[in-house]
């Protein structure tokens, strides 16, 4: 077989923030679809530089919306078919708005939103907009949301959420604003021992558990999930497929070291 022969890989496009570290973001987005066998593409919406001189705070920079939709047209000229893609940290009101665009304009399948409200530990200030914006323009373009549990909380509209079954609960709401797939994360916040989110198709309500990794929550967890749910979605696995898998690959890959003082995910690093 000559190399022009070769089959197409499956195409994943991320829109996401960079996270310089390399722990959250659209980096944790590229290596993971590469973990899979997914060839990754990105349009990147926002920097972020985490502060070690401030308790690690999130310093962000946004790129200009028409930058944005430049990559994007770029990504679906380059690429002739696009299979999944996967949005995470939009940001900001005219961030949104331009990523709604670019979605309509090129008609791009199998969308995964990680509604990225705020970045853990960051204050929840002024995303109140962000929060109404996403719901109400990205959220109807899902295929698959993996909102946390504050997002979740958020997106379902209730004051918070502390038993599995209020998750059940607040995981059925979202699915009932127009959203095929919900896969609501709880991780280890629920006290169950175990890293714990539910998943709902409309029909199917799974409890989905793997060990939890220590009892903390982790940086760039959220990203991880996201992406390697969408690498598998581009690879054809149905919405219950990929979430199981991609509960795996998360927790494989956490681990501690550096200068950090929470638990990191080492996309691929650790996997078997
Ligand atoms: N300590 C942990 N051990 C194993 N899996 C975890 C742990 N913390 C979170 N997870 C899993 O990682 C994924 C991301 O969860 P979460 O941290 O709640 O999301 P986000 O990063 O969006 O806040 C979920 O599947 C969750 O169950
Ligand atoms: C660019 C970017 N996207 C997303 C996130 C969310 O990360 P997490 O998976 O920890 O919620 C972060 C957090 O630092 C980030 O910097």
């Amino acid at each position: 077989m000559s190399t022009h022969d070769k089959p197409a890989p499956p195409i994943a496009l991320a829109i996401a923030g960079s996270e310089a570290s390399g722990g959250a973001g659209a980096q944790t987005d590229l290596k993971t679809f590469q973990q899979l066998g997914v060839y990754g593409c990105v349009a990147l919406t926002c920097i972020v530089s985490m502060d070690p001189k401030n308790d690690f705070d999130h310093r962000v920079v946004g790129i200009e919306p028409q930058v944005i939709l430049d990559q994007i047209e770029a990504n679906v000229g380059v690429h002739a078919g696009i299979d999944a893609v996967k949005i995470g940290m939009l940001g900001s009101l005219p961030v949104i708005e331009a990523v709604d665009e670019a979605l309509g304009r090129y008609a791009l399948p199998t969308v995964v939103l990680d509604p990225v409200l705020v970045c853990k530990g960051q204050e929840f200030a002024g995303a109140k907009a962000v929060d109404d914006a996403l719901r109400s323009k990205i959220l109807p373009r899902a295929t698959m949301t993996t909102p946390n549990l504050f997002e979740t909380a958020t997106l379902a509209g209730v004051e918070e959420i502390t038993t599995v079954e209020a998750l059940k609960d607040a995981a059925k709401r979202i699915h009932d604003q127009g959203v095929p797939n919900v896969l609501a994360k709880a991780g280890p916040s629920l006290g169950t021992g175990t890293a714990l989110d539910v998943f709902y198709d409309g029909t199917t309500l799974e409890v989905l558990e793997v060990p939890a990794v220590g009892t903390e929550r982790v940086h760039g967890a959220g990203c991880t999930l996201a992406a390697a749910v969408t690498a598998e979605l581009a690879k054809g696995a149905t919405p219950l497929e990929a979430a199981v898998t991609a509960k795996d690959v998360v927790a494989a890959s956490i681990g501690m070291r550096g200068n950090i003082p929470f638990p990191y995910v080492y996309q691929g690093w650790y996997s078997a």
